[in-house]
């Protein structure tokens, strides 16, 4: 069957990978939604409570109960706002629009129940106040579909059985629901086509980032979006005195690929190399393109020892198989530099060590690791110390 892309509901549209942040999205427009509706709720509530008298002086007697039918939505909204502001209690903003629909809805047609005599002003008054309402829930509904049960057909189902019980009948019920449906319609219309648009926006917003922190060929991030991480690690790292890593890796003879079977095949290569490389690193590891045939690893939480093991697992996925490129066997391998990087050092040095040791492991005779410490960096020795004692794998 076909089926036109406008109409898939947001979630689908989605793509899998950027779901959760799709969900975190949503539950900050939905916490917009909710402190907006709190204040509204409140202000008007809280109005038409205080100016009963004006508007239905021959019913005194009401003025407790619509207060009774009223305090649901106060509570709600005073607890939205509670939880907005001071982060006390904790509410999903999901919860906290339910909870002002569905206590809006059994407000209103509670009130209209009340009041209800026949033709009258007071029963016109109400169904204005429904035609609002209807709308105003209808915007709430920042999911969709599931709400709609709850905030409208659950409250109609009761006020029908309610209205019966009063001796209303259907058509006795008609023409004052007739317009807030209608009215209901349109929120919901509107409503769903504001989800399409905000799904669309995230998509769009999304492609954008990922166009600027990603290296077209490789589909690995770019050196602009490691920095970024490497600065959130470093700080990570001064606060909680753990340590991490940085892997700098490089191909070697790269060169002759390109000369040998053109810039396609050395692009295949690099590809490849993305892969393998990537495959061997946990969720939380990031890697980059650094350079033009360098790479480089973040490893969080990981000493020497560890990102010895990473380089070493990476550095074996080239050498221990050939890359089939533009139906030649290419047996490429890679150097790799190690260092290890506490809150204490600074990011600058660290890479600078990391390209210390890979100098070694170029020197070394190529298809190697080394590590390279803070006090025994390969190029720029302490005073008295030997300028080549980056340790080999
Ligand atoms: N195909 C392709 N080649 C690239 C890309 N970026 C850089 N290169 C090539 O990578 C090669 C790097 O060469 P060199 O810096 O001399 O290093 P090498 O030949 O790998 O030698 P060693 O690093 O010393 O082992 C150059 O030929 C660049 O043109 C790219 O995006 N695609």
């Amino acid at each position: 069957m076909m089926r036109f892309s406008g109409l898939k509901p947001p979630y689908e549209k989605v793509p899998p990978k950027w779901r959760p942040a799709y969900e975190a999205y949503i539950r900050t427009v939905e916490g917009q939604v909710a402190v907006v509706a709190a204040w509204v709720l409140l202000i008007t509530v809280l109005f038409y409570q205080f100016t009963h008298e004006l508007r239905l002086a021959h019913r005194p007697d009401l003025w407790l109960t619509e207060l009774g039918f009223r305090t649901p939505v106060l509570l709600t909204a005073l607890l939205t706002l509670l939880s907005h502001y001071t982060g006390k209690p904790m509410c999903q903003s999901r919860y906290l629009l339910r909870a002002m629909g569905v206590s809006v809805m059994v407000m209103i047609l509670a009130l209209f129940l009340i009041h209800y005599n026949g033709p009258s002003a007071a029963t016109y008054q109400i169904t204005n106040g429904i035609i609002i309402s209807f709308f105003g829930v209808a915007i709430l509904s920042v999911r969709g579909p599931k709400e709609w049960w709850l905030m409208f057909v659950l409250p109609l189902v009761i006020f029908v059985f309610a209205a019966r019980m009063r001796g209303l009948t259907f058509t006795e019920l008609l023409p004052y629901m007739f317009d807030p449906m209608v009215m209901m319609v349109i929120g919901i219309v509107l409503s769903a086509a504001l989800r399409q648009l905000r799904a669309g926006e995230f998509i769009a917003r999304q492609e954008l980032r990922d166009q600027a922190t990603t290296d077209l060929l490789t589909g690995l991030l770019n050196r602009r979006a490691m920095h970024q991480l490497l600065e959130q690690e470093h700080a990570r790292a001064q606060r909680s005195g753990t340590t991490y890593s940085l892997v700098l890796g490089d191909l070697d003879h790269f060169k002759r690929v390109n000369d040998t079977y053109g810039h396609n095949v050395g692009d295949i290569v690099l590809q490849e190399t993305a892969r393998r490389v990537g495959s061997h690193m946990r969720a939380q590891d990031a890697l980059c393109r650094w350079g033009g045939e360098e790479i480089l690893m973040l490893l969080p939480e990981t000493g020497p020892d560890g990102a010895r093991h990473v380089a070493e697992k990476a550095r074996l996925s080239l050498a221990n198989e050939p890359m089939v490129a533009g139906g030649h066997d290419i047996h490429q391998t890679i150097s790799l530099g190690v260092t290890s990087c506490r809150g204490s050092d600074d990011i600058e040095s660290a890479i600078k060590r990391a390209d210390d040791a890979l100098y070694q492991a170029k020197k070394n005779g190529r298809n190697r690791t080394e590590v390279s410490t803070p006090s025994n960096s390969g190029h720029d020795p302490a005073p008295g110390q030997d300028a080549s004692d980056a340790t080999a794998c």
